[in-house]
């Protein structure tokens, strides 16, 4: 029997020989899910998306509902005011365990699998331990601070979830707040410097995020280490690292360990807006917040056609885009959140092939004369061009020349006729686009530049 090679040591140079693997590349779009304790009070403000609010506010004024217990340990925020309403001032956050763990036995995992397969996603990252520190799967690791238990989910959600993806055929990724446990560091955060004193750096707490970390690794070999907000110091990602890749070669590790070394960055509501050849995942919800938050309306949700656009437009630039659900306690999710999950899985489902498996082109963007934008990728010889908006009828896309005889056909089959004109090429679109989203081309050969 072939030995098995233990191909990576615990040092950067070592790691560095990983690359990112392919089904990562062509995968494009995940399906982040942040479901927890804080999934039973589902209230924040929805006070607009990171970065667009003044960081003087945003821990006020936290649109993250996952973000529930220091919110309400902020006495003058609005989720302070909420809970001492609905629950009460003395209501202890860790009661909604009860709820949540007594709502979530009637959930079914494939239920959710075959909504995502249905998206179009080719991978899920689950959180498994969010900042307030309980954990999805019955961990054995016990908790320093919590003694008498309680933290840990009785049911093995995490590998639950895990069976029926995978039986879906979707890989299956992990998150886990290695930077913030609120079990070790309970003082409130209302700045960014509290932020960075919060984070616990005792010998304890790096052990406790290192053992949690193998934990996962081995009960369920996930395919992306998503680690969020930073690692202890103390802690050894190195050799965590470089077990993990010897267990699950095709794993990638993101850049929220607090070292250089990762496979892929993860911009947070936010992308790149240029091809950027270093692996990239922009994360984001549907609204303001990852875990679900019910005052959230319409006004609060992106909408279908930007949602779809968002995609293309990451695609271009060499990026993932890591969606994120927020579920309710049962694993039920709300009629906005599926109505978006459905508009992009509709689109994906004629407009894909030039998605999955493309890769960037020599350039993202171009504009049509009609002020119409344009992206571009490329998949074997052909190059794939995505007019964006409602684009009909005779299309010129600027400075873009194809070889005579080249095949230009809708997704879905249909050729359609072109010509070329002084300032690029015009194609002839129908009179108007069935489908929400962007008509998307597939041009053969694919012109050189
Ligand atoms: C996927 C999301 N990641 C958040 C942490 N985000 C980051 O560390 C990168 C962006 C960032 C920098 N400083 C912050 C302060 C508050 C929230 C986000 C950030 C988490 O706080 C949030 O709850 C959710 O899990």
């Amino acid at each position: 029997p072939a030995a098995f090679a233990q191909k990576y040591s615990p040092d950067w140079t070592s790691l560095k020989a990983h690359t990112v693997p392919n089904w990562f590349e062509d995968a494009k779009f995940g399906i982040f899910i942040h479901w927890g304790l804080y999934s039973v009070p589902a209230w924040a403000p929805p006070s607009g998306e990171l970065g667009k609010v003044d960081m003087s506010r945003w821990f006020y004024q936290n649109a993250y509902a996952e973000w529930y217990l220091n919110s309400i340990r902020l006495k003058d925020s609005p989720s302070y005011k909420h809970h001492v309403e609905t629950y009460g001032a003395d209501f202890d956050y860790y009661r909604f365990g009860q709820a949540f763990e007594q709502q979530n036995r009637a959930w079914k995992p494939q239920n959710w699998a075959s909504l995502f397969k249905d998206a179009g996603a080719r991978y899920v990252v689950l959180t498994t331990k969010h900042h307030d520190g309980y954990t999805l799967w019955p961990s054995k690791v016990p908790n320093p601070k919590r003694p008498q238990g309680g933290i840990n989910s009785p049911r093995d959600l995490v590998g639950d979830l895990t069976k029926a993806v995978r039986g879906a055929g979707l890989h299956m990724g992990l998150y886990y707040s290695g930077g913030l446990d609120w079990t070790f560091e309970t003082r409130p955060i209302a700045t960014m410097g509290d932020l960075r004193t919060t984070a616990p750096q005792t010998e304890e707490y790096a052990r406790y995020a290192d053992a949690h970390w193998r934990e996962l690794i081995r009960l369920y070999q996930p395919s992306v280490l998503w680690n969020d907000i930073g690692y202890p110091k103390l802690g050894k990602p190195e050799a965590l690292f470089a077990d993990y890749y010897n267990a699950v070669p095709e794993g990638v590790i993101n850049n929220r360990f607090s070292v250089e070394y990762s496979d892929f960055t993860t911009p947070e509501y936010a992308k790149y807006d240029k091809i950027t050849p270093k692996k990239w995942e922009s994360c984001r919800g549907l609204g303001f917040s990852f875990g679900y938050n019910q005052v959230e309306g319409p006004e609060h949700v992106i909408a279908p056609e930007a949602l779809i656009e968002l995609l293309v437009d990451i695609v271009s630039k060499n990026g993932n885009l890591l969606l994120n659900i927020g579920p309710k306690p049962d694993g039920t999710i709300s009629e906005i959140q599926l109505n978006r999950l459905n508009a992009l899985g509709a689109w994906l489902k004629t407009n894909g092939d030039g998605i999955f498996g493309s890769r960037p082109w020599v350039r993202p963007s171009a504009k049509t004369t009609a002020g119409g934008d344009v992206r571009f990728t490329k998949k074997g010889d052909a190059l794939y061009a995505f007019l964006l908006g409602r684009a009909a009828g005779p299309s010129t896309v600027v400075g873009l020349t194809l070889a005579p005889g080249s095949t230009v056909r809708l997704s879905g089959g249909r050729s359609v006729a072109w010509k070329k004109t002084g300032d690029g090429t015009t194609f002839e679109l129908p009179a108007n686009s069935p489908a929400a989203g962007p008509v998307a081309l597939s041009i053969t050969p694919a012109p050189a530049a």
